[in-house]
């Protein structure tokens, strides 16, 4: 595709769920994107054919300095990175060394690359469990599980090297991403998902027998908990709007919230779940699970106000169809 872009965008993890959606946004804006990814989880598949692909490590400093060089490499939007919290309690050190670790070379990479920009896939995992909900990006960072510490450790890796180097960042902190490219070029593969609209779709399409539901006594209006639900292509257009205003002014929003801002019980979602599908999936009331928050619902004011984003995709029914579209294309896969 022709285009006006100034520069390539190298996007880490553009084989994964959230990274092979920031491709397919990308390319569709125009962007010409160089994807690295280790294959370790995510699949050569996923990436859009327009992007060039790099198999290899985002630590691997001479292969870096080589894309940036050969790929005209002007931003990195970063993804890769290990992302199951409850593996992340029982292997911190894999969670510190992937995500921490690699991130610093990675940024080493792209400083000593002359990359300007740096847009970083956070979480709200940094806020652990918050005293109030919506959460505000100044709403103090006290992580409950090193998954949430490694990603906030790179957020302060970046804003010192931000301060030292000329180079900008944006880390964006996602809400629950559920949800595929409604084109149906993309979704979440992952076996063994814990999430909760995955997990819902698989037992819609007969994949797994029953969803429990964690906890009933939640001080939320049904009891089970509350989550900001953001469609994973509305999250993928965020980093384009992220890059977009960080290229125009450096000095934007560092930190930026990327939900809805409203929340869905896990009783409203299996409803949903129920409505798309025209059943009823069998729901089996089970304990709290370990580190659960009750509501945890994102202030997106701040990515309101600073970028052109909007939600375009924010209907839980239409999240849900999507899931669902997704899951019936990997099941006639097999
Ligand atoms: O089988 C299930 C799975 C989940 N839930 C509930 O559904 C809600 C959502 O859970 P889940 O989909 O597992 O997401 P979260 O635990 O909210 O975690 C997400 O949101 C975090 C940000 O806070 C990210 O860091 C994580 O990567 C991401 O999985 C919670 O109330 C869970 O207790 C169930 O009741 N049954």
């Amino acid at each position: 595709m022709a285009t006006d872009k100034p520069f390539t965008v190298l996007v880490t993890g553009g084989a994964g769920y959230i990274g092979s959606h920031a491709v397919l946004a990308l390319l569709d804006a125009g962007w010409k994107v160089a994807v690295i990814d280790n294959l370790v989880t995510g699949f050569r598949w996923a990436v859009a054919e327009g992007a060039t692909f790099y198999q290899g490590d985002i630590a691997d400093e001479a292969l870096l300095a080589k894309i940036i060089a050969e790929q005209n490499v002007g931003a990195i939007m970063h993804f890769a990175g290990s992302v199951v919290v409850p593996e992340s309690v029982s292997d911190p050190l894999k969670y510190y060394h992937n995500n921490t670790a690699k991130s610093r070379s990675l940024i080493g990479s792209a400083v000593a690359g002359g990359v300007k920009h740096f847009i970083f896939s956070s979480t709200a995992a940094t806020y652990g469990i918050p005293d109030e909900s919506p959460v505000r990006e100044d709403t103090p960072t006290v992580p409950i599980n090193p998954y949430g510490m490694s990603k906030l450790m790179t957020e302060a890796m970046l804003k010192d090297v931000a301060f030292a180097h000329p180079i900008n960042y944006c880390a964006l902190r996602y809400f629950n991403v559920a949800g595929a490219d409604p084109e149906g070029r993309s979704g979440q593969s992952t076996a063994g998902a814990t999430h909760l609209i995955k997990v819902a779709v698989e037992a819609a399409t007969g994949r797994r027998e029953s969803v429990a539901v964690f906890g009933t006594d939640y001080a939320t209006p049904d009891g089970t908990g509350v989550r900001d639900y953001i469609h994973v292509s509305d999250l993928a257009a965020a980093h384009i709007h992220a890059l977009e205003t960080l290229i125009a002014d450096p000095a934007t929003s560092h930190i930026m919230n990327c939900g809805y801002g409203r929340g869905f019980s896990v009783l409203e979602v299996l409803d949903a779940v129920d409505r798309v599908t025209n059943q009823t999936i069998v729901r089996k009331l089970e304990p709290r699970r370990a580190g659960d928050p009750d509501a945890l619902i994102a202030d997106n004011s701040r990515i309101l106000a600073t970028t052109p984003w909007r939600p375009k995709l924010a209907d839980l029914d239409t999240i849900v169809a999507h899931a669902l579209a997704w899951e019936r294309k990997l099941a006639e896969r097999g």
